[in-house]
């Protein structure tokens, strides 16, 4: 492990590890893949303004996110299926995510019970949910979720019909069984993207913002909206009383030639102004990229496929590796650019690609 230096090394590992389909289920997105690629590159096109002759011997990543203490702004995306890349799924992760002292959002479509992930660990956790046509489905979830001690919900609002993974289509991939459903709702056998099929059967392409108020009416967590890309949709976020926001286009397996998370997060704070959280994902591979989602306003980032890249190459390690590289990578441009405490970080230390332009006018 000492040999792997950075989070993109445990793609290839994670590819020679995995079979073909599930390796195409995690690094695959929609259709050209635009803006999977477009997430990663946006941040190259963000530069520094480091500030020099600060007193950064002590640098103090941790942050809190609803109250909760982390080690640092950057916890775990949700992410369905980990036993497609580790026989015990989930729950290593969360040990790891325990281990690391950040939260992990469970995702609902958790190869594990939520239970399961509750029992492996006690870290602070998240539920991530769909709604399902079956609304007393996702309300029976969200109670077992509250009884299991997750601290919040996060409704993912991006997925009202799965976006087009051409590589799943051609594979006819074939989800695990989803064991927090069984008995309400199963994966059945398809001529294609078993994913696809799932969710044409099981979501609720109806959903709007009134139904906000529902999930409202069915639990006292906190309720975070994950999948704004607008500060349209970030204001209406505000406006039905959500507890927090997540930038965020599914990693680019939704929409493709949505724009990269890190080119709306700043539209989306000026409109939040600071009311509620807003968290980012989408590329985020390196701790300069953390860094960047910190000046243009976020107060954490989520990690995606690199965390399951880490689960499938190498465990539990894998994935607390994949944390503490970021960490560390984290600290080290905190230092360097003039940054001891999170609250430091300012817009100022950063210059996006809209303001290189405009002074080369
Ligand atoms: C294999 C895979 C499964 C995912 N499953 C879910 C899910 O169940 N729920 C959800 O809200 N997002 C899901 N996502 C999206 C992630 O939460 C996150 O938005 C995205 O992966 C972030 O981008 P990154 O992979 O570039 O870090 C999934 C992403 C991947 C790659
Ligand atoms: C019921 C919706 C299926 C979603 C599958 C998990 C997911 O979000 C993904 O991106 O994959």
């Amino acid at each position: 492990m000492d040999q792997i230096v950075n989070v993109n090394e445990f793609q290839e590992l994670a590819r020679q590890a995995l079979p073909k389909m599930y390796y195409d289920y995690y690094s695959g997105a929609a259709e050209d893949k635009h803006t999977l690629k477009e997430n990663v590159e946006a941040f190259s096109r963000i530069m520094f303004r480091p500030r020099v002759l600060v007193d950064v011997s002590k640098i103090d990543m941790s942050t809190r996110i609803l109250g909760y203490p982390i080690s640092a702004p950057i916890m775990i995306a949700p992410t369905g299926n980990h036993m497609l890349a580790h026989p015990q799924g989930e729950t290593v992760t969360a040990k790891a995510a325990a281990a690391c002292n950040t939260i992990m959002i469970v995702s609902c479509m958790s190869s594990c019970t939520l239970e399961e992930v509750a029992l492996s660990c006690n870290a602070v956790r998240f539920l991530q949910i769909y709604v399902f046509e079956r609304r007393d489905v996702t309300a029976q979830v969200v109670k077992r979720a509250e009884k299991a001690g997750y601290k919040a919900i996060v409704l993912t609002v991006d997925v009202p019909k799965l976006g087009r993974r051409e590589a799943d289509i051609k594979n006819k991939m074939i989800p695990q069984k989803l064991r927090n459903f069984e008995g309400l709702t199963e994966v059945q056998p398809s001529e294609g993207s078993g994913v696809e099929a799932f969710a044409s059967r099981a979501l609720d392409a109806s959903l709007n913002w009134k139904d906000i108020e529902w999930l409202r009416s069915i639990t006292k967590l906190p309720i975070l909206i994950k999948g704004i890309l607008t500060p349209e949709d970030a204001l209406k976020a505000v406006e039905a009383g959500v507890d927090g926001i997540v930038v965020s286009n599914h990693g680019g397996r939704q929409l493709d030639y949505s724009p990269a998370t890190i080119t709306v997060l700043e539209e989306v704070v000026n409109v939040v102004k600071g009311r509620i959280p807003v968290l980012l994902d989408g590329g985020v591979r390196r701790g300069t990229d953390v860094f960047k989602a910190l000046a243009l306003g976020a107060q954490a980032v989520l990690i995606g496929r690199p965390i399951v890249y880490g689960l499938a190459a190498k465990g539990e390690d894998g994935v607390k590796k994949v944390i503490e590289m970021l960490k560390n990578e984290f600290e080290l441009t905190m230092a360097l650019s003039g940054c001891p405490t999170i609250g430091d970080i300012t817009r100022n230390h950063v210059r996006t690609e809209d303001e290189r332009l405009k002074s080369n006018l």
